[in-house]
């Protein structure tokens, strides 16, 4: 849902923080953080950046309520009339940056990055992240189902078995962006101008004296939309001789019947026997429409046993990402300001992998222009111009000594201004065109990157700037600890 006030949908930690810079007078201090995940999930090559929308209405909606500030009163003794008064004036007044939605993404590079008064960066972590984990998630795996199924429709189903509303309604935006052709969710489509699209239940055969009776009455209801679920009762022994005899009936009244769905039993088997008897009934342009747990491994194994399907509903393990159901994307602090000059700060930690990479910094897609292909990601200080660079170095971050230089090369910015001086910049692309960008992005990287199943490593390198920065901090601190 869109909640207008999402103030305290945050932890209370970062209040606590915000509180005690007021107390030591530094809340106004500028800092950058930058959100990030480490890990792909599914195993996947890429993931599908998801969930600035909700950022945006989020950060335009920061506001503290006398309610909330009552709230907040009573949950903390210490905090002081003063920081109540601070909140009463917060408005969201900083710079923000983020990755276009539907754009391939990486470990380790900027997806969102803010930059603004310690007190207010702070307060939207745990929300940023909470939007850009889950729906980033979700249209990583929807876009490996697309992959199972590139000519296929699929339809989103989940909302039933989605982690409640929210997860169901943004989920499914998701899912569009990822691949999916339309919802069952009508709220959502709605939201989002997202198409909606159903069959019926069991519980409709069910509540009829004959399963033959059921569907006679819905091809007279819905006439114009008639896909009957037909395994209820026995697939092939009923369901399907009373759907081709409901397919006759409306061809009897002009008009045809659309599709038969199978939601239990051997889908491959029964797919492929449904198939041939409709063909023999001469109901070819009759489709076959599949359900029942379904996932991109299943569909594959399925399309590999030569089912006959054409349309996929999707539902629990999409929604729920059940495989991998949590996307641990993170929110670190690359700068802050000293004397008006931002320096960079770095995490150490005893996994290497964890070390973050420090600085104010953006990134870029390095496109070759002969080919048209992406050959690797490089991230670099914000103040560093790659676009006027003829050749750049890059290098694997761990394994330093593999590297390439790069020539014609066109670099595309990833992150753009979403906020600036606290004032929305970015005009939203429509969900369309957002599914669009999607594919298009798709055919930016070579195929290698894109296989669902032990993809290659796709590079996200360093400029020397930035690996030299995050050398040099690590030294100090080793040096500090010893
Ligand atoms: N040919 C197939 N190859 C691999 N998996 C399949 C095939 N056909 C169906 N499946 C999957 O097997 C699982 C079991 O399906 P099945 O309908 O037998 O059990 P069920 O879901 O318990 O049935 P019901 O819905 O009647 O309770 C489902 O996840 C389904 O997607
Ligand atoms: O299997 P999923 O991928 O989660 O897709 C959604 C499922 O929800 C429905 O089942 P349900 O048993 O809830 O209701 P029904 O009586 O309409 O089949 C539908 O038939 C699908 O099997
Ligand atoms: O329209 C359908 O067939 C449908 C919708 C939601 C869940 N399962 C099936």
């Amino acid at each position: 849902m869109q909640y207008d006030n999402m103030s305290l949908h945050t932890d209370k930690y970062q209040v606590n923080m915000m509180y005690a810079y007021w107390k030591h007078g530094t809340e106004n201090r500028k800092c950058v953080f930058e959100a990030f995940f480490r890990k792909l999930p599914f195993g996947n090559g890429f993931a599908v950046f998801a969930g600035l929308e909700r950022i945006i209405s989020y950060i335009n909606n920061l506001r503290f309520t006398e309610e909330d500030i009552a709230y907040l009163a009573e949950q903390e003794e210490n905090y002081e009339p003063g920081f109540f008064d601070e909140l009463r004036k917060f408005r969201f007044s900083g710079n923000l940056k983020a990755v276009r939605e539907g754009t391939l993404v990486f470990p380790n590079e900027p997806l969102v990055q803010v930059e603004a008064r310690i007190f207010e960066a702070q307060l939207v972590e745990t929300a940023i992240l909470n939007f850009i984990n889950f729906q980033t998630l979700v249209a990583t795996k929807a876009a490996r189902i697309r992959q199972a199924a590139p000519n296929d429709v699929l339809m989103e189903f989940g909302t039933r078995r989605a982690q409640e509303a929210d997860a169901a309604i943004w989920g499914t935006r998701a899912a569009y962006i990822g691949g999916f052709d339309s919802t069952s969710n009508l709220l959502a489509g709605k939201m989002f101008g997202i198409p909606s699209k159903g069959t019926h239940a069991h519980a409709w055969v069910q509540a009829h004296g004959t399963e033959a009776e059921s569907f006679i009455n819905y091809a007279k209801a819905l006439p114009d939309n008639v896909i009957l679920l037909v395994d209820t009762y026995d697939t092939l022994k009923s369901g399907l001789p009373n759907a081709i005899k409901t397919a006759k009936y409306m061809e009897s009244v002009g008009k045809r019947m659309k599709g038969i769905r199978l939601d239990s039993g051997d889908l491959a088997f029964l797919s492929i026997e449904c198939r041939r008897m409709l063909d023999e009934a001469g109901l070819n342009y009759v489709q076959i429409v599949a359900s029942n747990d379904l996932d991109e491994n299943k569909i594959c194994y399925l399309k590999a046993q030569g089912a006959k399907i054409d349309s996929w509903g999707v539902g629990t393990r999409l929604i729920t990402c059940a495989d991998d159901p949590a996307l641990t994307g993170i929110y670190k602090l690359a700068a802050k300001e000293e004397r008006g000059v931002y320096v960079p700060t770095i995490k150490i930690s005893s996994n290497p992998e964890k070390v973050t990479i420090p600085g104010y910094k953006t990134v870029y897609r390095i496109i070759k222009k002969d080919t048209g292909k992406t050959g690797g990601d490089y991230i670099a200080m914000a103040d560093e111009d790659v676009r006027s660079l003829g050749r750049i170095k890059m290098f694997d971050p761990v394994h330093t000594w593999l590297y390439k230089y790069v020539t014609g090369f066109e670099a595309v910015e990833l992150l753009e201004p979403i906020f600036i001086d606290g004032e929305q910049v970015f005009d939203p692309p429509s969900l369309k065109e957002i599914k669009n960008h999607h594919k298009s992005q798709l055919s930016l990287f070579w195929p290698e990157y894109l296989r669902s199943l032990n993809p290659e490593v796709y590079p996200v390198d360093l400029s020397e700037k930035v690996w030299n920065t995050r050398m040099e901090l690590i030294k100090q601190y080793t040096k500090q600890r010893n």
